[in-house]
């Protein structure tokens, strides 16, 4: 039986546990906060962020990061982006040198723009042989639910993504390996941004055409940042591409979606932040992946749009007459 350690004990942290205690693995999820730790092995639930889904009982939570770290042959990190430098540096003198490192995360640094792989590459020294990254079109609620779906598990040693893939495999949760690690990431950042686009559309009453608009575009946005920053072409349409897009655009359970949509409806800011008990990824990263685009000389329209309207107060209206009202041009 595979030991791992899941740091992060909120939505995604939490339905990851489930997963892998699916596929046969003993795991520590380490929480931050004693009280939730506490509630979480005595309830087999976790109250504050996947109220309703029952833990299985190989399951055991930890607030000590040395106890989650024992015996672990991968470790899974899963906060909030921009809280994983700081998380990280207090978790990893418990990690073994040979753990291996794999962010569940879809967020840029700000200030720095590095993907998490980068982060964790740049705090802890290990090589590329010892990180790796699950992307894909997974809500936490319906992945507790077990309801089928896929995801893909990157590293550059596909070695290491093929042992990943058999950690993580269920009757419902079928992973892909894949060896483009930057790929896979920036197609799970992006998206965030791009469902803030769709909620806002969604919250202003506008119809498919515009949803889809915005996604085809988006994905177009998505792809040649990715170029310029030696991606695959092939993963923007795969499921950390254009899986998790339509995904994460889609629904209702999509924290960015749901945040876009508040703002679409005539929120501030502070009032769609403050409707939130969970992450929104892409409100924080819209501008470290705008910033990505500047430094790589990528047009990033739809991005761009979004930073107005979550940095500069630009109404959601006017963001879409300014997007409108751009040059035309070719596919
Ligand atoms: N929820 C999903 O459906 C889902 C799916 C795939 C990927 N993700 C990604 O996973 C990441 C985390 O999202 P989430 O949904 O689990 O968020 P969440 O808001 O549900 O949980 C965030 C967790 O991070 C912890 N945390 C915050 N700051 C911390 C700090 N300084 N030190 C230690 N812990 C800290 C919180 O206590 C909480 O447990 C995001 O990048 C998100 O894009 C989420
Ligand atoms: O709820 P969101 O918007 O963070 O999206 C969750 C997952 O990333 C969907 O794959």
């Amino acid at each position: 039986m595979a030991r791992v350690a899941v740091y992060g004990a909120g939505s995604w942290g939490t339905a990851t546990a489930v997963v892998l205690a699916d596929a046969g693995c003993r795991v520590a999820l380490w929480g931050r906060r004693p009280e939730l730790v506490r509630a979480i092995n005595t309830t087999r639930t976790n109250p504050d962020y996947l109220p309703g889904s029952v833990l299985p009982h190989a399951v055991t939570a930890t607030a000590d990061p040395a106890e989650a770290a024992d015996g672990a042959e991968v470790a899974f990190l899963c906060v909030s982006a921009q809280q994983l430098r700081g998380a990280l540096g207090t978790w990893a003198p418990a990690i073994r040198d040979d753990t291996v490192l794999v962010s569940l995360m879809k967020g840029v640094e700000l200030g720095t723009g590095l993907l998490m792989s980068q982060v964790i590459a740049e705090v802890t020294g290990a090589g590329p042989e010892r990180i790796g990254v699950v992307s894909g079109p997974n809500l936490a609620r319906e992945i507790a639910a077990r309801q089928p779906a896929a995801s893909v598990v990157a590293c550059r040693d596909l070695t290491v993504a093929a042992r990943l893939q058999e950690i993580l495999r269920t009757p419902c949760f079928r992973p892909y390996t894949n060896a483009d690690v930057i790929g896979c990431e920036l197609g799970g950042a992006v998206k965030n941004v791009i469902a803030l686009a769709v909620g806002m559309a969604d919250g202003m009453g506008l119809g498919d055409n515009t949803k889809a608009t915005l996604m085809t575009r988006g994905l177009a946005e998505t792809s040649r940042l990715g170029a310029a920053m030696g991606a695959d072409p092939r993963t923007f349409a795969g499921l950390a591409g254009m899986g998790d897009l339509i995904a994460t655009c889609a629904s209702p359970l999509s924290r960015n979606h749901t945040f876009g949509a508040n703002l679409g409806r005539g929120m501030s800011v502070a009032e769609a932040a403050a409707a939130m008990t969970q992450t929104a990824e892409g409100v924080t990263s819209c501008a470290s992946v705008l910033d990505l685009a500047k430094r790589h000389g990528v047009e990033m329209p739809i991005a761009e749009a979004v930073v107005g309207v979550i940095r500069a107060g630009v109404r959601p209206r006017t963001a879409v007459k300014e997007l409108m009202g751009r040059a035309a041009g070719s596919e």
